[in-house]
């Protein structure tokens, strides 16, 4: 006869077994494929940096894609660069997101859309005592107010998509590492990036009964011409805190982001310390991944207490820089 406690023991290794198929009926929404081969994409902020290298992957891909910015010249060098690289057209579209009406135009003129990338955005750092509201009020409009303009317009196109191919959509919005944690030098931007996911998060359950999912994309540092800029006024606090972590190149985080929106995944992490953040942070956010469930479920802890030590330096890098500078 078997003793109960053999049983036990025997029972220990398949509890995680059992948990992940416990993960695997409860997870929501249920994994989706959402492809990219010859549909509109249309992406803002297409011609620069993570935006264009979106677009250039997308239309090497076989999508159709429209880019949308403000400068027409950059789009107009963005659409050779494209047309070069991949002999392919995109359509090009001058409007400015902060403006809705011109943001329904411009999604009026692109046609339905099947993959809307929300990827425009400014980041000006500047500690909040120091920084105007002007580019306060600038970041919050363009990241924010512009992601919710151009969602809005390109919604109802997209829900007559769907009913019609009968293929899933995708939302995807383009935030960033400050949107998941707060750095220093970063209170504008991290405000605004945050927000994204608040809206992210209510927008994919009113959503998904259109068989649309939504993709929140945290990249961290990331080679662009809009890094190029804000190195010119970072605050050295801010250096030296991001500074220990690696930056990525754009068309390695266009990569993760279209990897993402065609998994249908709601948080996209692009490098490690993305996958670690992501678990720190995961909270109440939809989830379609048993295996990644199961990841945060039992990495939640642990990945508390790194944090901790990650807040533990930054405090401390704070602390002596501002002892050094007689500051405080
Ligand atoms: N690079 C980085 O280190 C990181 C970037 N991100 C995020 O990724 C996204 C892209 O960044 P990155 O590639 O570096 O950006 P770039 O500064 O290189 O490019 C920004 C793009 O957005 C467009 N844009 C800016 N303002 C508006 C506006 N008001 N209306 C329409 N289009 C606008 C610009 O065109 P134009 O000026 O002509 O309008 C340009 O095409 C941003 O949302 C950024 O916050 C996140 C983490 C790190
Ligand atoms: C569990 C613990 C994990 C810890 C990992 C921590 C690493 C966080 C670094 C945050 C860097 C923020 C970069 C923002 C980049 C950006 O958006 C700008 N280039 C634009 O201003």
């Amino acid at each position: 006869m078997a003793s109960p406690y053999l049983l036990l023991l025997l029972l220990i290794p398949v509890l995680p077994l059992i948990f992940l198929l416990v993960l695997a009926f409860l997870v929501r929404p249920r994994p989706a494929k959402v492809p990219v081969k010859g549909r509109h994409v249309l992406i803002t902020g297409g011609s620069s940096g993570i935006g264009l290298a979106m677009a250039l992957q997308a239309s090497a891909e076989g999508a159709r894609v429209s880019i949308l910015a403000r400068s027409k010249a950059k789009l107009e060098e963005a659409r050779d660069t494209i047309r070069l690289a991949t002999g392919k057209e995109v359509t090009i579209l001058s409007a400015d997101v902060r403006d809705a009406e011109a943001v329904a135009r411009a999604v009026d003129e692109a046609g339905p859309i099947d993959i809307l990338v929300a990827n425009q955005g400014v980041f000006i750092p500047q500690e909040l005592e120091f920084q105007d509201l002007e580019e306060i009020r600038l970041q919050v409009e363009i990241n924010l107010m512009g992601t919710i303009h151009l969602i809005k317009a390109a919604l109802p196109g997209m829900k007559q998509n769907t009913k019609k191919t009968g293929l899933p959509a995708s939302i995807a919005i383009i935030s960033s590492q400050a949107g998941q944690v707060g750095v220093y030098g970063y209170t504008a931007y991290s405000a605004s990036k945050f927000a994204l996911r608040g809206l992210a998060e209510a927008l994919q359950q009113e959503v998904i009964s259109d068989n649309i999912y939504v993709s929140l994309v945290f990249p961290p540092d990331t080679e662009t011409p809009g890094l190029t800029e804000e190195h010119k006024r970072r605050p050295e606090l801010t250096n030296l805190i991001v500074a220990a972590s690696e930056q990525m190149k754009a068309d390695e985080v266009a990569k993760k982001a279209l990897d993402g929106i065609k998994s249908g995944k709601f948080i996209v992490s692009c490098n490690f310390e993305g996958v670690m953040l992501a678990i720190a942070t995961a909270g109440l956010s939809p989830q379609s991944s048993y295996m990644t469930a199961f990841a945060e479920v039992f990495g939640a802890g642990f990945m508390r207490f790194v944090g901790i030590c990650f807040q533990w330096n930054w405090f401390t890098i704070i602390e002596k820089y501002n002892a050094k500078h007689n500051r405080g």
